[in-house]
């Protein structure tokens, strides 16, 4: 498949923009996130019939299809990737809960019980079009860390090699409360980042973003959004549905991942689905804006969380700032929080704003015996090893290369 920036190839030669709508149709590769809103039956159970709806929908478009059209590049057939919730919503009826649980360890219980059913059923679906699911099941941390999301690329380019769905979730049970994603939102967007897709498509229990909250009256779908600051006004909640996760905002920060990274979204109900693959007038489309960066440094910057924060002095802002420069320890006045060597931190300025993010060296407990010294003094000092920088340059994403709102 062709990655390339800014459009997807079409069989003529020719580069769908990926600022339009023609790029869903051209798409080789595409992931589609469908959320829990739309795959959870009003008593909280899982709904067979919209997960089996959903999967009709996506393994036509993986065998390609004359529907398509005859002008459409993916009559061959694409590549999909389903970051799917629901595993929650499955786990009720097994357990025999009453509603759906809102405790940590129930959830994760009825995820590690609904997880099972979940792939189940979407094995079940998928064959009956003769088609194979590959179930990848990702944290937080293996959106961060360089040898897992290393892991996690090759292993979904070899299932899309040996032309498997791959069905990805959330590790749930398994992830604690301040190390979730919690949404499959950005999930999706990391995801199709990971996997190098032409679209991300987003759906949910709402036909679209509105210009308000859809309930209140007179309320209006946005069908394009040309970049993201154009819909900076509009109101959005992160409460979503009975059963959804993160609301609207998380989808406008997928949306800013995707987007900034060369990736069109559409973003509509789960009913429409084929519409918008087929690049039809439904949902909201937001065009690509960004030109793919680096999986490190995207991954650096939108880590699920960050664990401590640095604090800069004058010298160093402008010195990581101007973009060449690494954190010497000479310039930093203090670490808050706890932390180990590698993980993520947000970099501070002397006036509190912060000026990006990076993966630190060192762990908060050996930090603050380094700080204000200079590399040649803790050489001399402490030894090889503590002469380095406490976040390298390839390690650091400044804000103003845009990270999640
Ligand atoms: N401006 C807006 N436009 C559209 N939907 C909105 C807006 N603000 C809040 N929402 C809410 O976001 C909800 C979808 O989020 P959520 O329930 O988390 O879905 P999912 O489970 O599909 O991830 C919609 O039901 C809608 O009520
Ligand atoms: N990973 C969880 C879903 C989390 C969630 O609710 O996400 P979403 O519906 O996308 O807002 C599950 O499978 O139940």
């Amino acid at each position: 498949m062709s990655a390339r920036r800014g459009g997807v190839a079409g069989d003529d030669g020719g580069v769908a923009p990926a600022s339009s709508r023609a790029a869903l149709p051209a798409a080789r590769r595409i992931v589609v996130k469908i959320g829990s809103s739309s795959l959870t039956r009003p008593d909280g159970h899982l709904d067979e019939g919209a997960l089996r709806a959903l999967v009709d929908v996506l393994a036509a478009r993986v065998a390609g299809s004359a529907a398509d059209g005859p002008a459409v590049a993916a009559r061959d057939g694409s590549q999909i990737v389903l970051v799917t919730s629901g595993a929650v919503a499955a786990g009720i009826g097994p357990l025999g809960l009453p509603v759906r649980p809102r405790d940590l360890a129930t959830m994760q219980a009825a995820a590690s019980v609904g997880q099972g059913q979940l792939v189940a059923r979407y094995t079940e679906a998928f064959a009956r079009h003769g088609l194979r699911v590959g179930q990848v099941l990702l944290t937080a941390e293996d959106t961060v860390r360089r040898s897992r999301y290393a892991n996690a690329q090759r292993s979904l380019e070899k299932l899309l090699a040996l032309g498997v769905v791959p069905v990805i979730n959330e590790n749930d049970a398994v992830t604690t409360a301040e190390l979730k994603f919690g949404d499959n939102d950005r999930l999706a967007a990391l995801a199709a980042h990971l996997v190098r897709a032409d679209a991300l498509v987003l759906l949910t229990d709402v036909d679209g973003l509105y210009d308000g909250p859809p309930s209140r009256p007179g309320a209006r779908r946005i069908p394009h959004v040309a970049q993201l600051s154009d819909v900076a006004g509009v109101e959005v909640t992160a409460r979503g549905s009975a059963v959804g996760t993160g609301g609207m905002l998380t989808k406008l920060q997928a949306v800013r991942i995707a987007t900034g990274d060369g990736i069109p979204v559409v973003l509509t109900r789960a009913a429409d689905a084929a519409a918008a693959l087929a690049g039809e007038d439904t949902g909201t489309f937001f065009a690509a804006t960004g030109r793919r960066t680096t999986a490190r440094r995207l991954w650096i910057a939108h880590a699920a969380g960050t664990e401590g924060r640095i604090h800069l002095d004058d010298g160093a802002v402008r010195a990581v700032r101007g973009g060449l420069a690494s954190l010497l320890p000479a310039g930093v006045t203090k670490a808050e929080g706890t932390f180990d060597a590698g993980d993520p931190v947000e970099l501070v300025g002397p006036d509190g704003v912060v000026v990006g993010r990076g993966l630190v060296a060192f762990g908060s407990a050996d930090l603050p015996a380094l700080l204000g010294r200079t590399t040649h003094a803790l050489r001399e000092e402490l030894g090889e090893g503590y002469d380095r920088e406490v976040v390298h340059r390839d390690d650091l994403v400044l804000e103003d290369n845009g990270f999640a709102p």
